[in-house]
């Protein structure tokens, strides 16, 4: 079991009129991505920054590291990148990670050395060494970022992380995610885009009006079975039916793109469990096919997010 970096119980902010969040409870491992997701008003803000200390609970108690939210200790091992950021707008980059090497106590040695390496890690490059007052929306963003991996924390908060981004950033974020989670870090993220919680968390939570409505992983939320995704050769509809008999699996044809003059066919078969994966590949290659690719197929949690808040209005309370 791995190590609980946060933990809450019954975690409450009440700002009064029942906005904020309320009786939050939740366990987060060390090295996992969690996902929190709402409508517009539904507390995610006011949840981490409960966490990160910024602001007092109502009632209820929470650790990150099994320090007591708030304390100096809980809060020495944690990056955050609010929602709301602004930077000194006279200063450059470079400059706003300087003074926030000083804040959190880094030796100023080390922070020469790490901050042309975060200024290149967040694809700020070059443009680090600008005023802030020039930079875009999507450009503060990623100073924003820097600013949060400057301690290399072990847990990071990320409210809203590629709201400002474009496609090609927003993609550029997402591997920069990927590889800190590969590193063993813990993320939390915030986020509308809910392709980015898919593509990156191993669990997700959906917050409305103040209250956690449903938690689990992407595909227990789902309910659904996983899918995988098959390229083979020699495709024969014969073979598919003997395999469908075989298996009891649901499997078929799917239009899906293939390279340029390959005589390959996509398959989509349906498991009980991703386990399955392997014993199918090997009946298919056992029946004279050839394997190309196999993926697994997303998940269309975008559905599953607008099913559940449907109905809700836009602080997430039932209409
Ligand atoms: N300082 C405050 N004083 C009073 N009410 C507040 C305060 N901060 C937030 N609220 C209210 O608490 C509720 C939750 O706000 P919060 O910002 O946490 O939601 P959110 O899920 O992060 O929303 P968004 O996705 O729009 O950022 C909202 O109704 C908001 O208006």
């Amino acid at each position: 079991m791995s190590q609980t970096v946060i933990e809450t119980r019954q975690l409450t902010k009440d700002y009064g009129n029942g906005r904020g969040c309320r009786q939050i409870t939740l366990s987060i491992g060390a090295g996992e991505a969690f996902g929190f997701l709402g409508p517009n008003g539904a507390g995610k803000s006011t949840f981490v920054k409960m966490l990160v200390g910024l602001i007092q609970p109502t009632a209820g108690s929470g650790t990150l590291f099994g320090e007591p939210i708030g304390s100096l200790a809980a809060r020495r091992e944690i990056g955050y990148l609010p929602e709301l950021y602004r930077y000194q707008e006279w200063l450059t980059g470079e400059e706003v990670l300087i003074l926030h090497a000083k804040l959190c106590g880094m030796d100023r040695l080390h922070a020469k050395k790490r901050i042309p390496q975060l200024l290149e890690e967040v694809g700020l490059g070059k443009r680090g060494y600008d005023r802030v007052k020039r930079y875009s929306k999507g450009m503060q963003q990623r100073l924003g970022l820097a600013c949060a991996l400057l301690n290399d924390p072990k847990l990071l908060f990320l409210d809203e992380p590629a709201s400002a981004l474009d496609p090609v950033g927003r993609h550029e974020v997402r591997l920069l995610l990927k590889r800190l989670k590969e590193q063993g870090k813990t993320i939390f993220l915030n986020s509308h885009l809910l392709e980015d919680v898919e593509l990156l968390c191993d669990r997700v939570a959906l917050l409305n009006n103040g209250q956690i409505l449903t938690e689990g992983s992407v595909t227990e939320v789902l309910q659904e079975k996983p899918r995988w995704q098959i390229r083979v050769g020699g495709f024969a509809q014969l073979t598919l039916n003997w395999l469908q008999e075989q298996t009891g699996l649901q499997i078929r044809a799917i239009n899906l793109a293939v390279p340029h003059e390959s005589d390959s066919v996509w398959l989509e078969a349906e498991l009980e469990e991703d386990e399955q994966i392997g014993w199918l590949n090997s009946l298919i290659i056992e029946q004279g096919m050839t394997l190309y690719e196999v993926k697994k197929a997303k998940t269309p949690l975008d559905e599953w997010f607008i099913q559940a808040v449907s109905g809700l209005n836009h602080r997430g309370e039932r209409v």
